[in-house]
């Protein structure tokens, strides 16, 4: 049973019971007396991802950015249009975005920062700042780094982190959300304009200046929020839905004071406007109380992630006052068919409360995170197929849901049947794999010898210098080698053809890394579609889409297999290409894995078993697959582990188990192979610096990390806590095509050497630069090279 927090946030508080009883003066702005169905957001990027390709297609020149602007539209009109087919009521619009929610808010409050300035005074037009901002600018004697980027919660999506300096001011700069609303109400849309809320905004966002609390701005930044609200009531907005996902983390008491605040003022300024409050990806917690209290009209409720707190909300708080609740049921993180007889009773329950004119049914979150229509799968198994559901088809669910609460109860006996038959399908299980994870014993987790005692092992070895080279895994997967792949699946290329031209790929990118001099080789990651998504379509239990993409960050998508059933290795998955890379050069060529918890975290996961109990499974695969390297002469073998991060919990509470659990499968994944087998592993897109002692428990020999774009923030971090082992600390970022010069690189490894011994220092990129092009990646890499050589040679000083 989920219980109640402790009541103390109340006491900090006098404003807020004034605010309770002001918000029950408030007349009812819902005019249904039936259940409203909504959505809180849709994928943007197209279903046959048209976005992704015209923003590609502007930025290399190809066309123009009224094109750009055109394919935008259609997919604006296209959602909108299937979202009011399937009878959505408050249809979502600003959820829109050339790149990210949270960049395009930056830009809403001219959250500018200083060094694009230039390029504001040189008038570039708002979605060339957009695109500098998120990616970088070097053109025409201007080179300015991109902004930041990190994972948005616990998803795979990125967002761009707003940066703020002590006295910066804001005004309401781009006009995007009001035009949008404006575009779909020409359309005769009942849109919902969806905004992040002030509070969020700056939580989410970087101190860039010393000395001052970022949320200090509320005072400075609610003022152009309340003239955006001014401007969507002017131009007829009924509904708002401000999303403050920081409300689903552990926050102080004074973050809470400034949601009461700032809430009070929105209230007091707009009495009449609906305000929708949407938080999403936890419970609301120790921030229940605060958060029933703020006036606005709505709460959305996560009930996918957090179904126990809609019994505490009822039955305390929102029986005697006229809240409305969103029940967000249909789940908008995972693929699986919503189960009707779950939903329905969480449904009544509510409505027998509250009645039907107070509860409005919608996805959990947003539906950015799932793929836009299963129609388009044909390759499916019709069996499994009958399990899912993409967003298009979430839709229909909601409709589903609420024409079951009018009687519709056929459509209730069909669902029934399908999440039966998911539940008793022999396909999902496998006595073997369950038995083999059963069996586990620490030994299974634990290397030969201490870290220590390996180090020397591999140095003498290796004899590899100070401050060795070496870059992640992928480069540049250009349009060719994607060609190919396309062509092979098309069945115009034999797969011995496409072996072959994928072999030629690989012995270049191995004679060019020898020719620069680097130290330890990759074989470049070719034969990879994606580094997740190669590894669940060799291995059993796993399925994959034909079109299932979901946004990334910025134009970039990924696919991401469905984890069904119990996993196994059929088959040896990488060693033919890592075998054949190492036979090229006499230099050392590192294996390339992907760990168990970032295939976990980068598929949609199966939903009737603990996510630690399929973890364990596909561990136990990875395992093999290392010992199988080890055995074909591969060295060095790096396992990645980026989202391990991103998979933790965003409450405290839940953290030690997830960290538990996660590291000991990584273990297990690592520990099959000898001392002599130097184990890398590689983080990026993630603040690490509160996981330390659990990366390091991780007991990697080496660990290549992104730490460039913080300036090697994350150092201070490894160093405090004495990191025991060796290190890559990024030194530039991958993912900005701006070339890093050797110089500036050079005060970054300066800066590595301060704070962690050179024995232990590896230099590399931040991350692998399969989206990076050629001739930057040539340069970049070269200069790091000799930024490498430089530092070696200060050291012998
Ligand atoms: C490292 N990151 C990754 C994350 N998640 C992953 N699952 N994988 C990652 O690598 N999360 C954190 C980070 C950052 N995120 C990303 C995400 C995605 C990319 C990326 O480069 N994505 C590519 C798509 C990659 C891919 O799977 N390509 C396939 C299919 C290519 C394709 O689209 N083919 C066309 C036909 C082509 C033609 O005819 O010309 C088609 O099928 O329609 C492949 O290579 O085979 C992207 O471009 O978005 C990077 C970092
Ligand atoms: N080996 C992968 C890691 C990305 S996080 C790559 O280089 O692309
Ligand atoms: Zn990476």
């Amino acid at each position: 049973m989920y219980t109640m927090p402790s009541p103390s946030v109340y006491i900090f508080s006098k404003t807020l019971l004034y605010y309770i009883k002001e918000r029950e003066r408030h007349v009812s702005p819902f005019k249904q007396s039936v259940m409203i169905i909504h959505n809180l957001g849709y994928p943007r990027i197209g279903s046959q991802r048209e976005l992704k390709k015209a923003c590609e297609s502007y930025w290399t020149g190809k066309i123009t950015l009224d094109e750009l602007q055109a394919t935008a539209r259609n997919i604006r009109l296209q959602n909108w249009a299937l979202q009011q087919q399937k009878g959505i009521d408050w249809i979502p619009c600003n959820d829109f975005s050339f790149y990210d929610q949270v960049l395009d808010t930056a830009l809403m409050v001219g959250a500018v920062p200083q060094r694009y300035r230039t390029l504001q005074e040189k008038k570039i037009r708002e979605t060339d700042l957009l695109f500098a901002m998120a990616r970088g600018y070097q053109r025409d004697g201007d080179d300015i780094t991109a902004m930041e980027m990190t994972k948005w919660f616990d998803t795979n999506y990125h967002y761009i982190v707003p940066e703020f300096t002590a006295g910066q001011t804001f005004h309401f700069f781009s006009r995007k959300v009001t035009d949008q609303f404006l575009e779909a109400k020409k359309e005769n849309y009942a849109a919902k304009p969806v905004i992040l809320g002030p509070v969020s905004f700056l939580l989410l966002g970087k101190e860039k200046t010393a000395g001052f609390n970022r949320l200090s701005l509320i005072d400075k930044l609610l003022p152009v929020y309340l003239e955006v609200l001014s401007q969507l009531t002017k131009a007829g907005a009924e509904v708002v839905q401000l999303d403050e996902p920081c409300l689903s983390l552990d926050l102080d008491e004074a973050a809470l004071q400034v949601f009461i605040d700032t809430y009070a003022q929105i209230h007091a300024a707009f009495p009449q406007l609906h305000i929708l409050l949407a938080s999403y990806f936890e419970c609301y917690g120790k921030n229940l109380p605060v958060a029933l209290a703020l006036p606005v009209q709505t709460l959305h409720l996560d009930l996918v992630r957090c179904p126990l707190q809609l019994d505490d909300i009822l039955e305390t708080a929102i029986a005697n006052t006229s809240l409305h609740l969103s029940l967000g049921v249909v789940d908008g993180r995972n693929i699986w068919k919503n189960d009707y007889t779950r939903s329905l009773q969480q449904i009544q329950k509510a409505v027998s409360v509250l009645g039907k004119d107070r509860i409005a049914i919608a996805p959990s979150c947003s539906l950015l995170h799932v793929p836009c229509d299963l129609d388009n799968e044909t390759a499916l198994s019709p069996e499994i197929k009958n399990w899912m559901a993409f967003a298009k088809q979430k839709l229909q669910e909601l409709k589903d849901l609420r024409d079951i609460v009018n009687g519709n109860t056929a459509l209730l006996d069909t669902n029934k049947a399908a999440i039966h038959n998911r539940a008793t399908s022999p396909l999902i299980h496998r006595k073997e794999v369950k038995d083999r994870v059963a069996a586990f014993t620490a030994a299974d987790a634990r290397r030969n010898s201490t870290f220590p005692v390996r180090q020397n092992i591999q140095q003498q070895q290796f004899g590899l210098p100070l401050f060795p080279t070496t870059t992640i895994g992928s480069f540049p997967q250009t349009d060719d080698i994607r060609q190919l792949r396309a062509r092979l699946k098309k069945g115009e290329l034999t797969t011995e053809q496409y072996e072959a031209a994928i072999e030629k790929a690989t012995i270049e990118v191995i004679r060019w890394q020898e020719e620069i001099g680097l130290d330890v080789l990759v074989h470049g990651e070719f034969e990879r579609n994606d580094m997740v998504e190669y590894f669940g379509e060799q291995l059993q239990g796993f399925l994959f889409t034909k079109n299932g993409w979901v946004q990334s960050y910025g134009s970039r998508c990924v696919k991401p297999p469905v984890i069904f059933g119990d996993v196994s290795r059929p088959a040896n998955m990488t060693v033919r290409w890592s075998s054949f890379a190492q036979a090229h050069t006499d230099k050392l060529m590192k294996g390339m894995l992907t760990g168990p918890v970032t295939i976990l975290q980068w598929s949609f996961v199966r939903d009737d078993q603990p996510r630690s109990t399929t973890a364990n499974q596909i561990a136990w695969a990875i395992r093999d697959e290392v010992v199988a390297l080890e055995q074909a002469g591969i060295k060095v073998i790096q396992i990645d582990e980026p989202a391990i991060r991103e998979g933790l919990p965003l409450r405290k509470e839940n953290r030690a188990a997830y960290l538990e659990w996660a590291v000991q499968a990584f273990r297990i994944s690592a520990s099959g192979v000898k001392d002599e087998t130097q184990i890398h592993t590689h983080m990026c897109y993630s603040e690490f610096n509160d996981i330390i002692e659990h990366i390091a428990a991780m007991d990697a020999d080496v660990i290549t990390i992104e730490t460039s774009r913080s300036q090697m923030e994350l150092l201070d971090a490894f160093a405090g806590f004495k990191y025991p082992n060796e290190i890559g600390p990024g030194v530039y970022d991958i993912h900005s095509p701006r070339q890093p010069s050797a110089e500036e690189m050079i005060s970054l490894l300066e800066k590595a050497a301060v704070t962690l011994p050179a024995r232990n220092l590896w230099v590399n990129p931040d991350c692998g630069l399969k989206t990076r092009k050629w001739p930057e990646t040539k340069v970049a890499l070269s200069n790091m090279v000799r930024a490498a050589e430089v530092m070696r040679e200060k050291a012998s000083l």
